[in-house]
């Protein structure tokens, strides 16, 4: 497998397919309602947790083997049957109408496969071994998740308020870029750490400036 091109799509409100129901399927519809697809999972047999999901409303499940019409108005398809030719035939109907694919039991020879994956907020980190495994994308995964715990939710927040602030009252490209990159300093870290709440993202800009200035004396002296 030669290594892919990594992106993070867009999938709010975007029909996903995924033919299967078993547990791979439903990892796949998880990560899907997570990025707040419009998930359709399709198999005779569901797993209870999607069935669940179904009878909520989360997603939609319909209880019978997948058909090329299915397909009709989707952005993705997950082939994730335990039965290959079904898998390659979904696919191959879904290639024709444009429609990417996920192959679960062929990962190489689908459109795109899904790395390891862990939330904080706004911030993803995706691993993809491409090939070498997906225990051991799962496993340096599980290391970032110890490394970057839930607090780095709210440390993206912060940052993305500040950001927001900087684009809106800070007028000249360079001091803005200065800004920025000074904002991502292990110094600036701690302190949105520390910092209250701000909805406008006012009280860390000032801050930041504050910082930003301490730390040109300190270049100056
Ligand atoms: C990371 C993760 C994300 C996810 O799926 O969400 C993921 N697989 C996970 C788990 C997992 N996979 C397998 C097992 C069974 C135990 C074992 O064998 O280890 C388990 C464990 C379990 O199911 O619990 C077996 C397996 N996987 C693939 C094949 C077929 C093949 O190799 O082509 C087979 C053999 C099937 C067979 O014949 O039995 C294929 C793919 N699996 C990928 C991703 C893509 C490559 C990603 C990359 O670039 O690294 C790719 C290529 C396609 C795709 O699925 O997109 C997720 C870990 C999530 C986490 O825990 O964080
Ligand atoms: N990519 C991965 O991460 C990964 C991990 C493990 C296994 N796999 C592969 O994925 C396959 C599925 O794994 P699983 O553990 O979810 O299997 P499973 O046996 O739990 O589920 C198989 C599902 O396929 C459905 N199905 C069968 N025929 C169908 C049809 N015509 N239309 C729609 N659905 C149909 C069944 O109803 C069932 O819901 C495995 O056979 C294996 O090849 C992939």
């Amino acid at each position: 497998m030669a290594s892919g091109y990594p992106v993070v799509l867009s999938l709010a409100n975007r029909l996903c397919v995924v033919a299967g129901g078993g547990s791979v399927a439903e990892r796949k519809a998880a990560g899907l309602l997570e990025a707040g697809a419009n998930v359709h999972v399709i198999a005779p047999r569901l797993t209870p947790r999607l069935k669940e999901w179904g009878a909520a409303g989360k997603l939609r499940a319909t209880e019978r083997a997948i058909e090329a019409d299915d397909l009709e108005g989707a952005a993705l398809l997950f082939a994730a049957t335990d039965r290959p030719d079904v898998n390659r035939s979904i696919a191959e109907e879904a290639r024709a109408r444009g429609i990417p694919v996920n192959l679960a039991d062929q990962g190489e020879a689908g459109d795109f496969v899904t790395p390891a994956v862990v939330r904080r907020g706004r911030l993803v980190f995706a691993v993809s071994a491409s090939g070498a495994g997906p225990a051991f994308a799962a496993r340096l995964a599980a290391e970032l998740s110890e490394r970057y715990g839930e607090e780095y939710e709210s440390l993206a927040e912060q940052l993305y308020k500040l950001r927001r602030a900087a684009l809106s009252s800070v007028s000249d490209p360079a001091e803005r870029r200065k800004l920025l990159q000074a904002s991502a300093s292990d110094a600036a870290l701690e302190l949105w750490k520390k910092c209250p709440e701000d909805s406008a993202g006012e009280v860390l800009l000032s801050k930041l400036k504050e910082l930003a200035r301490d730390r040109h004396d300190q270049d100056l002296s």
